[in-house]
Parts: structure tokens; sequence; C-alpha cells
């Protein structure tokens, strides 16, 4: 899907022969009459999977890349590595400009503190000044619009869509010139949906980056200018949103065996 246009200068992301094998540990027999018989002795086995595998594609700046698939396809585990959380098995992954992350797991907020404080602290961990923070936390704040006093109650007492709504806001603001989101909207209501959507517009319009990992195939349909379908670890396909959809779609309906890639 390169263009004869590309210029390193256009390059966002290049992700190069990329797999991730995730190894776990194990307990063999994890009954009680297992370890009894062995008596208390705990016999490991390791686990291993290949999440992703040998993939390989490049995004331009002002690119709105979504990426569907099944469950356990691998979305996600590939998302984290464009991230920087996971580092790759094999491969490479060259990433260039500045990464703001919206993941479904470990967005870095501390329950105990409020969300102002959240907020404050993630200023302050992308080196804003004290000035940035204040003018700055406020705008993400007034985005985010969390109920009544909500912004300064402790974060573990936020419902999920509160808590997305205030990731959506500071990940979004942080003048990011790529933004990975991962399912990160499905909290949010009908409301902040929309309010969001327009959002990543804007930074689109922007010239920004934008890879979405969603199971909201309308959503990717309306946002994006380009699609991946990710299948067990591998790229099943890369195009326009809505021909990637339509095979999925097939897909899902047919079932793998009587699928074929044949019109791809
Ligand atoms: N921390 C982990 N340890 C071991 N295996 C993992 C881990 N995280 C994911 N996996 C496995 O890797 C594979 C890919 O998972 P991943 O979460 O990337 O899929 P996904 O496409 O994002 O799925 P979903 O649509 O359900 O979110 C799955 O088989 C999953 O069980």
């Amino acid at each position: 899907m390169q263009s004869a246009s590309d210029t390193a200068t256009d390059l966002a992301v290049k992700v190069e022969h990329l797999s991730i094998t995730y190894r776990t540990t194990i307990e063999k027999n994890p009954t009680l009459k297992g370890r009894l018989m062995r008596l208390g002795r705990r016999e490991k086995v390791v686990r291993t999977v290949e999440a992703v595998k040998d993939v390989s594609f490049s995004v331009n700046h002002g690119t709105v890349l979504g990426v569907i698939g099944m469950n356990g396809a691998g979305k996600s585990t590939m998302l984290r590595a464009i991230a920087g959380i996971l580092p790759p098995t094999k491969g490479r992954i060259e990433v260039h400009g500045k990464v703001s992350t919206l993941l479904a797991l470990g967005v870095g907020f501390n329950g105990n503190l409020s969300g102002r404080e959240n907020v404050t602290l993630g200023g302050l961990a992308q080196g804003w000044s004290p000035d940035e923070i204040k003018a700055r936390a406020e705008e993400i704040i007034r985005f985010a619009d969390l109920e009544d006093d909500a912004i300064d109650r402790p974060m573990k007492t936020y419902s999920s869509g509160m808590y997305g709504r205030l990731a959506f806001s500071v990940a979004v603001h942080m003048d990011p010139d790529i933004l990975l989101v991962d399912e990160a909207l499905s909290a949010g209501d009908a409301r902040f949906k929309k309010k969001a959507t327009a959002k990543m517009k804007q930074l689109c319009d922007q010239a920004r980056t934008i890879i979405l990992v969603s199971h909201g195939l309308q959503s990717i349909k309306d946002m994006c200018n380009d699609c991946i379908w990710l299948h067990k670890g591998r790229i099943m396909e890369r195009g326009q949103p809505s021909k990637v959809i339509d095979d999925y779609m097939r897909f899902l309906d047919v079932g793998e065996e009587a699928f074929t890639l044949e019109d791809v």
C-alpha cells in the first residue's frame, strides 16, 4: 500500500517482519488431587503463544489506520509493541514522531489519586512547565466533562466510562504525532463517542497519524482511510476500510474453511 510519493519524512510507523511470542509458565496439573499425588511438587510447563507472526506494513503521517480481527488475532499485542510497551520477539519497528497511547489495559492512572492529580502527574511526565500544566489541565478536564466534582475524587471511584473519558482526553491533549487507540472508546456513552470521534478527525486533519484497534466496524468505516485485518497473528488483508470490512464480515459468515482469498 506504499505509494510512489512515499518519502522518509512522510513515514510515521514502519513495522518489519514483526513477531511476538508470549511465554507463560503454567502448572501442569493444577487440580488438588494432581498436586497431592505429586506430594506438593508443582510441575511447570512453558506454554508459548505466537500472537503476532511476521507482520510487515508501514503507515504515512495523516493516515487513520483501523485494525480489525477476531478475539485473540493479535491486535492489542501489535499495538502494544508499536507503543514500545512490548519488545518484539523478532523484527523491528520504526516510529517517527511523538506517540500517545490510549490502551484498554495499563493506562497509567493511579486509582488512589484524583483525576486532577493524575492529569498533573501526566503533564509532569511529559515535561510540561507548571504554567503549561495549569492551562492544559483545565482543557483536558473540560473536554472529559465529568459529572459534578468527580475530577477531585480518587479515580478508583470512577465508572469505566468516566475513566475512559479522562484517559481519552489526556491522550489527545498530549499533542501526539501518532495516537494509538485500543478499544478505548467502547466505554464512553454515545455523546462522548461523538465528541471523541470529532476530536480524532481534527487530529487527522492536522496530518497526525492514528492507529485504531476496534471491533466497532462502523467506527472504523467512518473514521479510517486505511485498514488492516489481522487473523491468527498474520495480516489477512490491507486496504480500503469498506472493502476489508466487507471481506472480514463475509469471512465471519462463511467460516475459515469456506472462505477463499481469491478476490481479496
Ligand atoms: N500477557 C499475555 N500472556 C500470554 N498470552 C497472551 C498475553 N496477552 C495476549 N496473549 C495471547 O496472545 C494472543 C493475541 O492476543 P491479543 O490480546 O493481542 O488479541 P486481540 O486481537 O487484541 O484480541 P481481542 O479482540 O480479544 O482484544 C491471544 O492468543 C492471547 O491469548
